[in-house]
């Protein structure tokens, strides 16, 4: 897995990130040795363990005993995926007043100080992409010129609560979401239309769009999921970027989807997912958000010069209804050899929409093999609205191979565990869909046909409890891998790529 130049990790595991906000700031906790934080110790660790080693690959194939003592055995590879500075493509950020005594003298951006409500400015940041700190000084000018004031959280008056940047790396520009305190856009008025009419007169080239969040709650929460407070002032709806590890097609974004926080290091894990999929097989996804790693799946496989096999299908899913719209952009961006569209498709409802039961009858008396097979055909990518759990149950890995995961920091639910933690059961007939089970739903294994597990983790704590369940279940679980990505360098945090192969 990745770790394709040694040379340039070994020169980013030493590097420094150099940034003068560093111990004051509450964002680094290091600010060289990227890989010398408290999790990254614990991964080594935990995959080094003696109840790991007993279901890995490497320790089954050699018959190498498993018990261990506490020390890192290297199974467990350490990747810096991107530079350790500027790699923040997007940031949200907290909005405090300017001064204390007077509330419309303009607003101060930065993080909370730990433990703290109080904002720290945090104007050169070396690990924000350097359109983001331009962004920050435009909006430190305008709110001061204009005398727009921050929300008060002790009184609940005022607007500016939070801003956040995405950045479109292609073209360097801004997506500008401003978090105010107000129920409905007309509230926000005439402030918000003055700051954006400033902004966009100050620096035209630096915005891709302008956007308003309207988030009157007490809590803490950003964002709500409520699609009815989001509002597009101008500019496009979505943020173009490449789909990694290939020329061709592009992923779209909007601020209600989901999007990593380095998105050059994670192009490194998606095309480390892609190359764990064997050739030619067919893939499920859960948790998929705009359909980053099931796309790069694709067109990673579709391209000859990997001396692959197309993936016959991919089928993505995920619970946010904000990325479908997403998903299938993406998926007309891409040409037709790659997306499958045309090329010996099989349709929703089967085949049999294309023949009559005489024209099938036919045929079969002709001698002629029925178009109706399941396995041979190339099936349009597609995106299920849902829940991991209720995805599952309505049979979107059913004849899949390869199962991808990419749960939130919380880690599997409950109910997609329970299923890929089933025996294999050898009698349950392979079909691709739920509408060709000849079984009562609770006796369906719905991961029955998976033999692949990718499990990309943000969650270290939630990656063990699901790892431990999964190599500790009759299911047949080994792992053949577990990577961890330096993803945020500065951060106490570690992304994980573990595959699991069922034995
Ligand atoms: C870590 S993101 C990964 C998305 C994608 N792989 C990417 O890199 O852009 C997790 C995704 O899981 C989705 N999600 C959270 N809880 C979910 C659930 N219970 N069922 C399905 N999707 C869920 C979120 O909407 C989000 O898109």
């Amino acid at each position: 897995m990745a770790n394709r130049n040694p040379a340039v990790n070994q020169r980013r595991l030493e590097e420094a990130i150099g940034c003068k906000h560093f111990q004051e700031c509450s964002g680094c906790v290091v600010d060289q040795n990227v890989a010398a934080v408290s999790v990254v110790q614990s991964a080594k660790f935990y995959f080094s363990s003696t109840s790991v080693r007993r279901k890995r690959v490497d320790i089954l194939d050699r018959g190498l005993p498993f018990a261990t003592e506490e020390k890192d055995d290297g199974f467990y590879k350490v990747v810096v995926p991107s530079k350790v500075q500027a790699w923040r493509t997007q940031a949200k950020l907290a909005v405090a007043p300017k001064s204390s005594t007077w509330s419309k003298d303009g607003c101060q951006f930065g993080l909370f100080r730990q433990g703290t409500h109080t904002v720290l400015e945090i104007p050169d940041c070396t690990v924000h992409h350097p359109s983001i700190n331009r962004a920050v000084h435009a909006l430190v000018e305008a709110t001061e010129k204009l005398g727009i004031a921050a929300y008060q959280e002790n009184t609940r008056d005022y607007g500016l609560r939070y801003v956040q940047f995405q950045v479109e790396r292609v073209t360097g520009k801004i997506c500008l979401t401003l978090i105010w305190n107000a129920e409905t856009l007309k509230q926000t008025q005439p402030a918000l239309s003055r700051l954006i009419k400033e902004l966009e007169a100050k620096q035209p080239e630096l915005w891709h769009s302008f956007w308003c969040h309207c988030n009157d709650s007490t809590g803490n929460n950003i964002f709500s999921r409520n699609p009815r407070r989001w509002h597009r002032i101008s500019g496009p709806e979505f943020i173009r970027e490449p789909i990694p590890a290939t020329d061709q097609g592009w992923l779209y974004f909007s601020p209600l989807t989901f999007r990593q926080g380095n998105l050059d290091g994670f192009d490194i894990i998606a095309e480390d997912v892609a190359r764990a999929i064997p050739g030619g097989s067919k893939v499920c996804e859960l948790y998929a958000g705009v359909g980053l790693l099931g796309l790069t799946a694709l067109s990673y496989h579709a391209n000859e010069e990997n001396g692959s096999a197309p993936l016959p299908w991919i089928r993505c899913s995920d619970e946010n209804p904000s990325n479908s719209r997403c998903f299938y952009r993406a998926v007309d961006s891409l040409p037709l050899h790659v997306s499958g569209r045309g090329v010996g498709q099989m349709q929703d409802d089967s085949d049999e929409k294309f023949l009559t039961l005489a024209e099938l009858a036919a045929m079969v008396e002709s001698g002629k093999t029925p178009p109706i097979s399941q396995d041979s055909k190339r099936e349009e990518p597609s995106y299920l609205v849902a829940s991991a759990g209720q995805a599952l149950k309505a049979g979107q890995a059913l004849g899949a191979q390869v199962l991808i995961v990419d749960p939130p920091r919380k880690g599997l639910e409950s109910e997609v565990l329970d299923e890929l933690c089933k025996p294999f059961n050898p009698n349950q007939p392979y079909v691709e869909r739920s509408t060709f089970l000849t079984m009562f739903d609770d006796k369906v294994n719905w991961v029955n046909d998976v033999e692949t597990l990718i499990y990309v983790s943000c969650g270290f704590d939630a990656l063990a409890r699901d790892c431990e369940r999964l190599l500790s279940s009759p299911a047949g679980w080994v792992l053949q891998s577990a990577t961890g990505y330096v993803l945020f360098p500065g951060s106490d945090h570690v992304e994980t790529l573990a595959i699991f192969k069922r034995r």
